[in-house]
């Protein structure tokens, strides 16, 4: 007997339902009773298609965030949003997305404006959570009442429950201190609140709790480590069975701290971390179920279902009942259903499993384990067809993308003179005055720029019709541009439903999707386009788009791309060779399009690096080679132009003092970064480390919808000014504006134009 179990499932829905909902909310199309409705219907949906696992998880649903609501379960609310009245989900939905001072007047005598919960992503995927915030003041208070409803709910249904939380120490680990607080200071409280939660659990009959701890992944100084065993030693007079849940990599040092907690049961990744199982079997006491995460839950491929039982057999052998099998991790990080893919080529779709696919591939391995082979005979046949075709197919093996990648060189990395010479040669054919002002690329993508892409993509708008509707807006952003008084302008990728799958959708050895929608934050979603074969570029990809934009302006127009590690790092990508390798093909790839785009008479080309720095391995001891490689990508990409032609790049997770070596070896002209938030603290690393080459730091914050001062923007770039020298200093926003509005960005545009001004004029 095994037991087959599921650690969480997308909740956004196969169609995205979740996200149209809270959006008609917010805009005040909709009622709330409508959101909670759907949210019921959806938990309803996605336990019926869990209906064949021993245990189902229940509180993996979320409206915004499944951190959002710990905090809710654990009442710790930042102090500015308490005392909050009406409906609590509006109250949730404040505390994730704030209230923007305009409609904060309507509450001017009671709870006014808001700031939004800072979000930060979730270990190293790309889903951003709402970061808790603790001070000495932080005193916890118990309300379960989320999860008994989700809970009331599921056995309803009949559903085997198991209710689904964040550990103590994780939940500490993942959150700020707004003071000098120590969050360890505060476990023992918390601890309070976990024991009355998990005695309200188990006088609810419930027998299993998952309690996810991945914080177990990285590296744990001793105080941390104490905080576990404080923590279990006193969680375990709870009359609950607690499994508790590491994912996303190996446990390493922590491995014999996880296998002795007092605990019933514990979750191993056996994807990241599959060489460690053999080891815990001898480590764990005979009493605890392990749990083996055996179907891959970040990635859309299908399992080597033959080879996993060949492993999986003799450890099945020795654990009897106590083995327990799960993916490797919540499937909150893959979409919903493979079988809405009907427009895929059906050679590829044959290699990949979806959620839905993937919670029945657990089925054949138990069934197999429990059975035997033969009683699944055939769909492990059909699996063992689809990994050949896959492992031999010549659609995803290039002999000229592998003989160019084996012909790679330091030299092609290398820009022909150093930032100095270059810097010269950049200002004498820019004639850029100090100060210079330029946005990050993206303007507002608008109902009606998705509406037309979406009419286009249904064939009820025909090419030239797109493209006369793309270049509208192009147009557009570039008269708004030239009105504001920005000096380099872009063309405002209006084109480009997303920075990634823009990409993916033209390059040979990429496969997409229609419904293929992981939630990234909130209501947010991005469609990963997925990796599957040796990569090349056909054609050009952004150069006539960028050369219309030139033609309608005298001023520098900034040719704008995504770089190869931001592209490998938000895509399903291959998980046959090395991430190294798919990112060098993909930087020969992008390389030829900067080499295009400057072939076209375009000076100054930004190639964007959101994901380098947040691609960082959870352990820092791996942290050195792949930034080796990450870096190298970069440089391959960017440094095949003339001295004239301007490298930009922007990153918008920007805390470098870590890294800041492997940054300044990238070796672009300009960098634009994420810094607003800081008050330009973050620029402490470019100072110490004396950065060579010019700077933008962000000077104010895109995710908020308030207008930016113009005199803040100055004091902002005056203590810029304080870490690098002024003349190698630009002004800009944090990041791109695509999810903004044109009435928010004008007027924020027009002071931080001002502000550069000002700063020109004192200089
Ligand atoms: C910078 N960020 C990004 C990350 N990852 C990426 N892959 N891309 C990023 O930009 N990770 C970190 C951050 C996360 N931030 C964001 C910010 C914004 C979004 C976002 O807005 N996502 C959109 C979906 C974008 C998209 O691909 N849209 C398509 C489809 C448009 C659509 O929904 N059409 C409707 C019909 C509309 C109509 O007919 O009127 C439909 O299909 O039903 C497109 O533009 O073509 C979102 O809406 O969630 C994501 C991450
Ligand atoms: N060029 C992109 C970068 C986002 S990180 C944009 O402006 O949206
Ligand atoms: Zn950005």
């Amino acid at each position: 007997m095994v037991t087959t179990h599921n650690l969480g499932f997308p909740r956004i829905g196969a169609k995205r339902e979740l996200k149209f909902a809270l959006e008609a909310y917010w805009k005040g199309q909709s009622t709330l009773d409508a959101v909670k409705q759907l949210g019921h219907e959806l938990r309803q949906r996605h336990w019926a298609l869990q209906a064949g696992l021993d245990l189902a998880p229940v509180g993996d649903f979320a409206f915004y965030d499944q951190v959002l609501d710990m905090s809710f379960t654990l009442g710790n609310l930042p102090a500015r949003v308490q005392g909050f009245h009406g409906d609590e989900l509006d109250n949730y939905f404040r505390v994730a997305r704030g209230r923007s001072a305009q409609s904060a007047e309507a509450h001017a005598q009671c709870c006014g404006g808001v700031a939004a919960g800072e979000m930060t992503k979730w270990f190293d995927t790309n889903y951003h959570y709402i970061v808790p915030e603790f001070t000495a003041a932080t005193r916890f208070k118990l309300d379960a009442s989320r999860l008994l409803q989700q809970l009331a709910e599921a056995r309803a249904q009949q559903v085997k429950a198991k209710p689904v939380i964040i550990g103590p120490v994780t939940y500490l680990a993942i959150g700020k201190s707004k003071d000098d607080t120590s969050q360890l200071a505060l476990l023992p409280q918390l601890l309070q609140v976990y024991t009355e939660l998990l005695e309200t659990l188990a006088a609810q009959g419930v027998e299993w709790v998952q309690i996810d701890e991945p914080i177990l992944v990285t590296e744990l100084d001793a105080d941390w480590q104490h905080a576990f065993n404080l923590a279990y030693h006193q969680l375990k007079s709870c009359r609950v069975k607690l499994l508790v849940a590491t994912y996303f990599g190996q446990l390493a040092d922590n491995q014999y701290l996880a296998a002795n907690l007092p605990v019933a049961g514990l979750h191993v990744d056996a994807i990241n971390a599959r060489s460690e199982i053999v080891p815990l079997l001898g480590m764990l006491p005979a009493h605890k179920v392990l749990s083996v995460g055996v179907i891959n839950g970040r990635n859309i491929w299908k399992t080597d279902l033959n080879a996993t039982l060949d492993w999986l057999e003799p450890i099945a052998e020795r654990l009897g009942e106590r083995l327990w099998l799960a993916p490797s991790c919540s499937l909150l990080h893959v979409p919903v259903d493979l079988d809405s893919e009907q427009a895929l080529d059906l050679e590829i779709r044959s290699w990949l499993a979806f959620a839905t696919q993937k919670l029945d591939e657990l089925q054949i391995l138990a069934t197999a384990l429990t059975q035997g082979r033969a009683a699944v005979k055939d769909q492990l046949a059909s699996n063992h067809t689809a990994i050949a075709t896959r492992r031999s197919s010549q659609r995803v093996h290039k002999p000229q993308v592998k003989a160019a990648l084996e012909k790679l060189t330091p030299q092609l990395g290398q820009r022909q003179n150093a930032y100095a010479v270059r810097a010269s040669k950049q200002a004498a054919l820019l004639k850029l005055p100090k100060y210079p002002t330029t946005t990050i690329g993206s303007f507002p993508q608008t109902a009606d720029i998705r509406h037309a892409r979406s009419e286009f993509k249904a064939g009820r708008l025909d090419a030239a019709g797109y493209q006369a509707a793309m270049q509208a807006e192009i147009a557009r952003s570039i008269q708004e541009q030239e009105a504001l008084g920005l000096d380099v302008l872009v063309h405002g990728e209006a084109e480009r439903n997303d920075m990634v799958e823009y990409f993916g959708e033209q390059l040979d050895g990429y496969a997409f999707s229609q419904f293929g929608w992981v939630q990234s934050y909130g209501s947010r979603c991005v469609k990963p386009p997925i990796l599957f074969g040796d990569i090349s570029r056909p054609r050009a990809m952004t150069v006539d788009w960028i050369k219309y934009a030139q033609s309608l302006t005298s001023k520098p127009m900034k040719g704008m791309l995504t770089g190869p590690v931001t592209i490998l790092n938000w895509s399903f990508v291959r998980d046959d060779q090395p991430r190294s390798v798919s990112c060098y093909q993909l930087a020969l790839a992008i390389r030829q399009e900067v080499l295009d785009l400057e072939q076209a008479g375009i000076n100054v080309i930004q190639i964007d690096e959101a994901a380098l720095r947040e691609g960082l391995p959870l352990r820092k001891a791996q942290w050195q080679s792949y930034l080796d490689w990450a870096v190298e990508s970069f440089r391959i990409t960017a440094n095949g132009v003339a001295d004239e032609t301007q490298i930009h790049t922007h990153m918008c997770y920007s805390e470098f003092n870590d890294i800041i070596e492997s940054i300044a070896a990238m070796d672009a002209d300009v960098i634009t970064i994420e810094t607003s938030r800081s008050d330009m603290e973050l620029l402490d690393a470019f100072k110490t480390f004396d950065y060579p080459n010019e700077i933008g730091p962000g000077v104010y914050d895109i995710h908020s919808p308030n207008i930016p001062d113009q005199a803040d923007m100055v004091k902002l770039m005056q203590l810029a000014a304080e870490r690098v020298p002024a003349e190698r200093l630009w002004v800009n926003p944090d990041c791109g504006l695509k999810t903004r509005q044109w009435a928010e960005v004008l007027p924020a545009l027009r002071n931080m134009v001002a502000a550069a001004k000002t700063l020109r004029a004192n200089a």
